[in-house]
């Protein structure tokens, strides 16, 4: 892949696939989260939340609607700056640096820390300048490096063999599936280490669904990706950890194996085996 030198193909060192996340060693999080607390103005949306998120895994966020998971995704990469009424406390630590200290640059943190929303997103430009135009932002590339770029973001997202012969049609005349898939390619273009989704297969088909829940699993080799969901069964088709959420509390936080056949505690059980939310 043309300049993607800070990424490796290699994966993490060993995680538990089972048990409790207190497993996860320092060395192997992307994200350490410590007591971290939010509210939209006196409305508490997430209540002292302490966790880490393992590298080049893939995390899921559960829990009942308004529990906090987009609260807690929006967090990662300080989208909640622009809303006044956010109070925040607590720590979120990437890669060891305070992602609120003053000299983190929101534009280069939210390159670090893509994020792909649940409704396709596309410029109202062509497959290539969409995926162009993050690139033209954040990096100076002559018209042949660029164009590398672009056909390896369109491939890491499954997208280029659908697309090479049209790169300069409307993005707005791909599928809705193929939509999404353009933005993960535009989101990968410029190199993240994290990918946020936020439910971003809950507008699509079946088959489409299954092309993004692939797409996720094939990324984990180079990056870490935290994903919202409310269908369970996509959490344990993708995710190696599971988060739950509750009432802005994390519940409980597991190996996704060990929170689904045996969860620890009642209220997960209840959740995931639909008695509540
Ligand atoms: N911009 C906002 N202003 C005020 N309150 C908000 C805002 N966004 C979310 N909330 C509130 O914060 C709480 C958490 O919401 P959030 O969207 O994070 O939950 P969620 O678990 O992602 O829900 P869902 O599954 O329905 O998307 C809810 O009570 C919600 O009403």
């Amino acid at each position: 892949m043309p300049a993607l030198d800070h990424v490796t193909d290699s994966v993490s060192p060993a995680l538990a696939t089972t048990g409790a996340v207190t497993e996860i060693p320092a060395s192997a999080s992307c994200f350490e989260i410590e007591g971290l607390s939010l509210a939209y103005g006196d409305t508490p949306a997430l209540s002292n939340l302490t966790l880490r998120i393992p590298r080049q895994r893939v995390t899921a966020f559960i829990g009942p609607s308004g529990c906090g998971k987009t609260t807690l995704l929006r967090a990662l990469n300080r989208l909640h700056d622009l809303n006044e009424e956010v109070r925040r406390g607590g720590h979120i630590h990437l890669e060891g640096q305070e992602i609120h200290a003053p000299e983190v640059e929101v534009a280069e943190l939210r390159r670090r820390v893509g994020m792909v929303f649940q409704t396709p997103n596309p410029f109202p430009m062509s497959i290539y300048e969409n995926v162009a135009f993050g690139l033209r932002l954040q990096m100076s590339l002559k018209k042949r490096q660029r164009d590398e770029v672009i056909e390896w973001a369109l491939r890491s997202a499954a997208l280029w063999d659908e697309v090479k012969d049209r790169l300069h049609d409307s993005a707005w005349s791909l599928s809705g599936g193929q939509q999404q898939r353009l933005v993960i390619a535009r989101t990968l273009a410029v190199q993240p280490e994290v990918l946020l989704l936020d439910e971003p297969a809950s507008a699509l088909d079946p088959i489409s669904t299954l092309k993004i829940e692939e797409l996720i699993r094939s990324l984990k080799s180079r990056l870490t990706l935290i994903l919202v969901t409310h269908n369970m069964q996509q959490a344990a088709r993708v995710s190696d950890y599971t988060a739950f959420l509750n009432g802005g509390e994390l519940v409980e936080y597991a190996a996704t194996d060990a929170l689904f056949t045996n969860p620890r505690l009642a209220q997960t059980e209840n959740y995931i085996t639909g008695r509540m939310g």
